[in-house]
């Protein structure tokens, strides 16, 4: 997906899967010029800058907003050398669980002086082909236009959602966020059940991706409730039927859904600080 907003100018600090997918789209957006921070990324193209560590920068850059894509327990030492470098920055979160409140506090106790302003961002990994789901919250500090800087830079690899509080960012992580894993299993799931049933691995596989991605380009392209879809699949004694009666009994997926979200909503508040 492209945007016809400029883009921000941005300091990307942590350039792994979740960094990496985001780049990778932001690049292909016509990215101003700007500046990673990852000692295991190898190359990035002129005119953006590759740097190891925050003191390799060049003394003049100044971000519009900085990215903070480390895991959340690594983020303390990250925001330690930032709030000395930058005082006043637009800090774009993207980090699961961490709270507005603790990435203010180290910050804030890093240095005198600062006022850095934090959205917190729950993007997920199908944002590397313009197909993310980011859902975004701003602190109440922050101004529209840095509110829209990050919007601009979420829409250019996918769609974006603001929530009205904080905690839903939890609730986000719970279904969007680490949704892609919920479907990968389901692709592996699938091709493996296919194979029980006598398939050869590799039509297994395809029969399972294939699926997956075209009832998936159906709930993006129709308006039609999935519940619809779904009746529109199942003829009455058939064998979907007979499918949906194990994968629907209140013990089987209803209710290993609602555990599964619900035990990643409760990890993000534990990773909160
Ligand atoms: N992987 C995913 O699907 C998603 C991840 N996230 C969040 O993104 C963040 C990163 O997750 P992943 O990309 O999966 O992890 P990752 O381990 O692939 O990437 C983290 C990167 O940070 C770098 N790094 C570590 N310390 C650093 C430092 N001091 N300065 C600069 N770079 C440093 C590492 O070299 C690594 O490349 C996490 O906070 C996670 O909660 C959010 C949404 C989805
Ligand atoms: O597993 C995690 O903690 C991160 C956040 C959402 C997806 N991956």
């Amino acid at each position: 997906m492209s945007t016809s907003t400029r883009l921000p100018s941005i300091l990307l600090v942590g350039c792994g899967k979740m960094g990496g997918a985001m780049l990778d789209g932001w690049l292909a957006c016509g990215l101003p010029p700007s500046a990673v921070i990852d000692r295991h990324r190898d190359t990035l193209p002129a005119p953006h800058v590759l740097v190891p560590s925050l003191g390799d920068l060049p003394a003049s850059f100044q971000p519009d907003v900085i990215v903070l894509a480390v895991k959340p327990q690594k983020a303390d030492a990250v925001l330690e050398t930032l709030a000395r470098r930058f005082a006043r920055a637009t800090l774009l979160s993207v980090m699961a669980g961490r709270s507005i409140a603790s990435l203010s506090r180290v910050y804030s106790q890093a240095a005198t002086d600062t006022a850095p302003v934090f959205i917190r961002a729950m993007p997920n990994t199908p944002s590397t082909l313009g197909a993310g789901m980011t859902g975004l919250y701003a602190s109440p500090d922050a101004t529209p236009e840095q509110k829209q800087h990050c919007d601009s830079l979420m829409r250019a690899v996918g769609q974006t959602v603001w929530v009205d509080t904080e905690q839903q960012i939890d609730a986000v992580t719970g279904i969007s966020g680490s949704g892609p894993a919920y479907v990968f299993l389901l692709a592996e799931l699938l091709e493996k059940a296919g194979v029980e049933q006598g398939l050869p691995q590799a039509t297994a596989r395809t029969l399972a991706r294939a699926t997956l991605y075209g009832a998936g380009q159906m709930l993006h392209s129709l308006p039609t409730d999935a519940a619809e879809l779904r009746r529109n699949v199942t003829s009455p004694g058939g064998t979907t039927a007979e499918a949906l009666g194990v994968l629907m009994a209140s013990d089987a997926w209803p209710a290993s859904t609602s555990q599964a979200v619900a035990a990643a909503v409760r990890r993000a508040g534990e990773l909160a600080g």
